[in-house]
């Protein structure tokens, strides 16, 4: 089963005029693999210029959406609006949101349903603390993150969906995992889907790394069979990013 890989850079709150101009250059100008499926997700102040701007091969995502179209919510962003101005992929879910915001699994869970009702497309995020992982709970953990989305979605859903895979403890903090480490989850978040929603699911759907991905580790991650693309933050604002998204060639 080939599944085609997925590059994701997350600015998270990065960025300004100035930097989306000569990033927009330099990805324009670069030879990118043509095979990678490139999405970029600058702050959504910011959506409309850089989806106006990017190159056709580089699709744009919101880093965070709300579970409703529209109403008394202030300062959230509804899935309708990002559908109204062209955007097709929204990240919810990241450790950012759960762990400074405070969002849970069940208000993510629904955040997802709703979005992906809609027809826009997921990058659902899911990892474990590093205490998680210390007492042996990386699996309980990630299996109810995406338990608790699977609730929300019917077995059609999975397909405008992407995992990625983000252990809290790798994030920002310049300690990747290791390929193997990274795989070992891999595998068993795709075990676990075929066990919990269908084998069709578990075969099609893109599980992509997040974590300290650089130009000079990602090669090696990109080895491992069930390691489907990567979700890049502070390498993605960097030239490095072209690197990443080349990890296969
Ligand atoms: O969304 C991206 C992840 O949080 C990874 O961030 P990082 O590459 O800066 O560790």
């Amino acid at each position: 089963m080939s599944r085609k890989f997925f590059v994701g850079g997350n600015w998270k709150m990065n960025g300004d005029k100035k930097f989306i101009t000569e990033t927009i250059e330099y990805l324009g100008k670069a030879n990118l693999d043509k095979n990678v499926e490139i999405v970029i997700a600058p702050p959504s102040i910011y959506l409309e210029c850089v989806h106006y701007l990017a190159p056709r091969n580089i699709q744009v995502s919101a880093q965070n959406c709300y579970s409703v179209a529209k109403g008394a919510f202030t300062g959230e962003i509804s899935p309708v609006m990002l559908n109204d101005i062209g955007i097709e992929w929204v990240i919810i879910g990241h450790s950012e949101r759960r762990n400074v915001f405070g969002e849970t699994d069940n208000l993510i869970a629904e955040k997802i349903g709703y979005t992906v009702g809609t027809g826009l497309k997921v990058i659902a995020c899911v990892g474990e603390k590093l205490e998680e992982r210390e007492a042996g709970q990386t699996e309980a953990v990630v299996f109810q993150q995406v338990k608790a989305i699977n609730n929300k979605l019917t077995e059609s859903d999975w397909s405008r969906v992407v995992i990625a895979y983000e252990p809290v403890w790798a994030i920002g903090t310049g300690k990747t995992a290791t390929p193997q480490q990274a795989q070992e989850v891999h595998e068993k978040l795709r075990e676990f889907i075929k066990n919990e929603i269908s084998e069709k699911v578990a075969n099609e759907i893109r599980i992509i790394y997040g974590g300290s991905v650089t130009g000079s580790n990602a090669k090696d991650l990109a080895k491992e069979k069930d390691i489907d693309g990567f979700l890049v933050g502070g390498a993605s604002l960097k030239p490095e990013f072209v690197d990443i998204i080349n990890a296969k060639l």
